[in-house]
């Protein structure tokens, strides 16, 4: 495996995180956050500032990593509706900038997308090549992103994931094990469907599919990423609740129900895909993988969490 390094960008977000795990046995891995980091070499600090285009421009070129990993993104769904300006500049301008540099110096850039860049309609899981419609800000800033990097040249790898859930950071399933311990009632939509996904897993997979790249040279293009089987937000809601309370039954639980509701019951400022569904054949068959079934990450996450 080369020496050249991987350059992570993004390292404390939940999947991030993850990654600093798992991506160190591919080699030597400089991860630098939006406060930047210092060059191995003692060179100038790197920038991992993704409003700072021109900073990580010089960083990829100083650095010349074998490839570059992009965990950064604005994540906000609800608040992209009001900042859709830096919503895109962080989701779709810096990655066309660290495509273009990834192709100057021939690195893999390997980068996330969401299920939300689907308009929901329909039943089927989606494919890679079904045609997109996002129906909220952070998914067309998404969208946007996949799109320079596909028109870059470089060679690339994008993975995209759905209802994500890990150690760091907040998220849907920390939202709930909250409420459920601060209300006796909780309503939760029960049309929206899709898989949620561990961090951990993504970030295996990642490690996993970029060996395969950087040994082979073969297997870029853009891949969907979740956990098997698939369930709704309240569903999810449900098998979290249940495993916590198992977990920790003298945790102060105050929930006596929970009530699915249609979305049209719980308005949000950016409109969500019902059908998040999202088929993973390509991956798997492509990598060789097995993905577990989403409930088994969830209730790994639960046993792993020091307290609700
Ligand atoms: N969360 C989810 O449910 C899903 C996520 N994805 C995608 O997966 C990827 C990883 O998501 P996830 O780990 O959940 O995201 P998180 O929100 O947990 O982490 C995002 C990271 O991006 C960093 N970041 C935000 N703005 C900047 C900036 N200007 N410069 C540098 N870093 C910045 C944050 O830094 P800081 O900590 O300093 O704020 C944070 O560490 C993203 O591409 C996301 O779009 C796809 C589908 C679902
Ligand atoms: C807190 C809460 C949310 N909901 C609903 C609102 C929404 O339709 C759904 C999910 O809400 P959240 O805002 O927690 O999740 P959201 O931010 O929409 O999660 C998304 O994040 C981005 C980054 C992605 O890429 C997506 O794959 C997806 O994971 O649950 C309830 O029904 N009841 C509740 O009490």
């Amino acid at each position: 495996m080369s020496r050249q390094p991987i350059l992570l960008l993004g390292p404390n977000g939940q999947v991030g995180w993850e990654l600093q795990r798992s991506l160190a046995v591919l080699g030597p891995v400089v991860a630098v956050d939006r406060h930047g980091a210092r060059a191995p070499d003692g060179g100038e600090p790197l920038c991992g500032d993704l409003n700072d285009l021109e900073g990580l421009r010089r960083t990829v070129a100083a650095l010349r990593p074998v490839a570059i990993v992009n965990a950064a993104a604005y994540t906000a769904v609800d608040q992209a509706e009001r900042e859709p300006e830096l919503a895109h500049r962080i989701n779709a301008d810096a990655p066309a900038v660290l495509a273009q540099a990834a192709a100057d110096c021939g690195a893999w850039l390997v980068h996330y997308s969401t299920d939300y860049v689907f308009d929901g309609s329909g039943v089927q899981p989606w494919r890679e090549d079904a045609a997109t419609g996002p129906l909220n800000t952070y998914g067309r800033s998404k969208l946007a992103g996949e799109d320079a990097i596909r028109a870059s040249g470089c060679r690339h790898l994008i993975l995209r994931t759905q209802w994500v859930y890990g150690v760091r950071g907040g998220n849907f399933a920390r939202t709930m094990l909250r409420l459920a311990r601060e209300r006796e009632r909780l309503t939760v939509v029960d049309d929206q469907f899709g898989a949620p996904t561990g961090a951990d897993l993504i970030a295996d997979v990642t490690a996993h599919a970029l060996h395969r790249l950087l040994t082979s040279g073969q297997g870029g293009g853009t891949y969907h990423l979740a956990a098997a089987g698939y369930t709704t937000w309240y569903g999810y809601a449900c098998t979290l609740i249940e495993a916590a309370r198992q977990r920790w039954p003298e945790a102060g639980w105050r929930v006596q129900t929970i009530d699915p509701v249609p979305s049209s019951a719980f308005p949000t400022p950016a409109r969500r895909p019902l059908n998040a569904r999202l088929d993973t054949a390509r991956l798997q068959h492509t990598f060789g993988l097995y993905l577990p079934p989403w409930q088994q990450g969830v209730r790994r996450w639960v046993q792993a969490l020091s307290t609700p």
